[in-house]
């Protein structure tokens, strides 16, 4: 985990650098997609080693694991009232947390000279259970609406974050809860900065709809997948040719 500018969404680098890390460090994710494949790898932060006490560098690790830890207290936060909306006692999910992957991102898109031929972030959904964005004023986060399939910009407001669902609770809450369709506009004049917090559940998880929510007359829309392998499966498959289709969960929809 550490600083990056070669992010991509299906094989189209996306326009920004990232800075990444991980809230719980270290943290394990699969090797490799291949079910057969058993081996786990340790994801470290790559915090500079000895910077001097009370230097810049010091001060952002320091502001970056604060935000992190009041961002993780709303997500948990969140997940309880999700569980509740859904009529579980709201520490229903809060066990496939364990040995969460979860990860923060400093995003910046830097000004680009032909903004109509290029994304911050190509259309995606976000893998994990939640994930909770800070943005500046600028603008550029855009939702896929279903009826028309337009994009609507996610305006920013002042002093609110922006909340999206991600797969995991789509599958969880057999489709109660949907995964929105999500990318990022660049433009030509102004430099834009956003904050994502993703909320992945540890990689061992079998995701699959709660035993709870399903019944004769609500059937399991989904088949159980690996989280971790679904996850790398995902972050792969963004490097391969525009026609291929991400991995989704619609691979294991029951139908
Ligand atoms: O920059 C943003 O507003 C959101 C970025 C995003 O969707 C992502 O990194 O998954
Ligand atoms: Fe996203």
């Amino acid at each position: 985990m550490g600083y990056h500018e070669s992010e991509h969404t299906k094989n189209v680098r996306d326009w920004k650098e990232v800075f990444d890390f991980l809230t719980k460090d270290p943290s394990f994710l699969p090797a490799s997609p291949e079910t057969e494949d058993d081996e786990i790898r340790t994801l470290s932060n790559q915090w500079p080693e000895t910077p001097p006490q009370f230097s810049l560098l010091m001060l952002v690790r320091e502001v970056c694991q604060t935000y992190a830890r009041e961002v993780e207290k709303l997500g948990y936060k969140l997940l309880e009232l999700i569980s509740l909306s859904l009529g579980l006692p709201s520490n229903r999910l809060n066990g496939y947390f364990e040995d969460h992957t979860t990860m923060m991102r400093l995003n910046h898109y830097p000004p680009c000279p032909c903004p109509e031929l290029a994304l911050g972030v190509g259309r995606h959904k976000d893998a994990g259970a939640l994930t909770i964005v800070a943005q500046d004023a600028v603008g550029g986060l855009q939702v896929r609406r279903k009826l028309d399939e337009v994009w609507v910009p996610v305006k920013p407001t002042p002093n609110a974050l922006v909340i999206n669902v991600g797969d995991t609770i789509q599958v969880w809450s057999n489709e109660a809860y949907e995964s929105v369709e999500h990318r990022v506009v660049v433009n030509s004049e102004r430099e834009r900065f956003s904050i994502p917090v993703f909320f992945f559940p540890s990689h061992y998880v079998m995701v699959k709809p709660l035993e709870e929510l399903v019944n004769e007359g609500n059937p399991p829309k989904y088949k159980p997948y690996n989280f971790g392998k679904f996850f790398v499966a995902r972050n792969r498959s963004d490097y391969k040719k525009l026609e291929v289709q991400n991995i989704q969960i619609s691979d294991f929809k029951i139908i």
